[in-house]
């Protein structure tokens, strides 16, 4: 693993998700690989869990570890080539991120797409022009298109949690008062459309299609109760347009998550990968009910970026 960025960078999945299960069993037994290492994490964006899971993550592997909140505990960053600085920006990126990659060993990146300018958020071209500066191997903390730690700890808590060989997941859309970004169900896609043992089905109203190369031929139902069926898993989210890109087409409170949703279900374990709006995406029956796995799941986040720090550090 050169970097970590999507599902094609975990390469061996299984292989992968074996060493999270591991380490999440004897979580302290690896430090030898962390010892004199240092992790740097940078946010562009806001975050509760990535942050701090990260950091609870380094720490298991004996590694120190370092966070920056750009633009307000440091310089402001430029981020155009060839910008006339005569602004508000008072730093480059090109220097910025080389010269903290010499004060660390791997570095974590977040930053969100525009919602704006497709072409540039889908080309992923703020995140490649972070990985092109960086002198050390670059994790996504979430990019413009794709939260790959999110996935990878959403199919760590499926595994441990499914009670059939096979399992049906259900990706549902869910309402929300603001325009977000498609990195979550994208990644989820992602990672999901490619195990053998999963039944991948999309359900959300029509113009919210994503990018086929993350969906990948994965069945898309319209009909959310259909969808939903008996469903073993269902994780709920929001996501703007991305054919109408970042744009909000619906706000139907009937895609809100309740009760009776989910009663049509193989009494469903219940995902969302947090922060969720209670009561606008998903009701507080479903997220507070034994079925919901909203906080073992957001506890596997630890585990999935200490086996990728393991990977990179080793
Ligand atoms: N990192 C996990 C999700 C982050 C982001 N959610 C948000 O921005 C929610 C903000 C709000 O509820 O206003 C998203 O959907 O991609
Ligand atoms: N799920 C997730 O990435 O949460 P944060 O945005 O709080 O890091």
């Amino acid at each position: 693993m050169k970097n970590f960025t999507s599902f094609a960078d975990a390469g061996d999945y299984k292989a992968l998700l074996q060493q999270a299960l591991e380490i999440k069993a004897n979580p302290f037994g690896y430090q030898e690989v962390g010892r004199n290492k240092t992790v740097g994490l940078i946010f562009f964006n806001p975050s509760l869990r990535t942050r701090l899971s990260s950091v609870k993550a380094a720490y298991n592997l004996g590694a120190q570890v370092w966070v920056l909140n750009a633009g307000t505990d440091s310089w402001t960053l430029e981020t155009v080539d060839g910008a006339v600085m005569d602004g508000s920006t008072q730093e480059h990126i090109k220097e910025a991120i080389a010269v903290m990659s010499q004060y660390c060993d791997v570095l974590g990146v977040r930053t969100f797409p525009t919602l704006t300018d497709r072409e540039a958020d889908y080309g992923e071209v703020f995140f490649n022009k972070i990985i092109s500066y960086a002198t050390v191997p670059v994790i996504s903390l979430e990019s413009a298109t794709l939260h790959p730690l999110q996935s990878f700890a959403d199919l760590l808590t499926v595994a441990e949690t499914k009670r059939t060989e096979r399992v049906k997941v259900v990706l549902t859309w869910a309402p929300h008062v603001r325009a977000l970004p498609q990195c979550v169900p994208n990644s989820f896609c992602d990672w999901f459309t490619d195990i053998d043992w999963v039944d991948l089905v999309i359900t959300h109203p029509e113009g919210y299609e994503l990018d086929p190369i993350f969906t990948r031929g994965a069945r898309i139902e319209y009909d959310q109760h259909k969808a939903l069926a008996g469903a073993d898993f269902v994780q709920a989210k929001n996501w703007s347009s991305y054919h109408d890109y970042g744009q909000v087409l619906s706000t139907d409170p009937n895609w809100m998550l309740t009760p009776a949703h989910m009663a049509g279900t193989n009494d469903a374990r219940f995902l969302h990968c947090l922060p969720v709006r209670r009561n606008v995406e998903v009701s507080d029956a479903v997220l507070d009910s034994p079925n919901s796995l909203i906080i073992q799941q957001a506890g596997n986040r630890t585990f999935a970026m200490q086996t990728v720090l393991h990977e990179l550090l080793k």
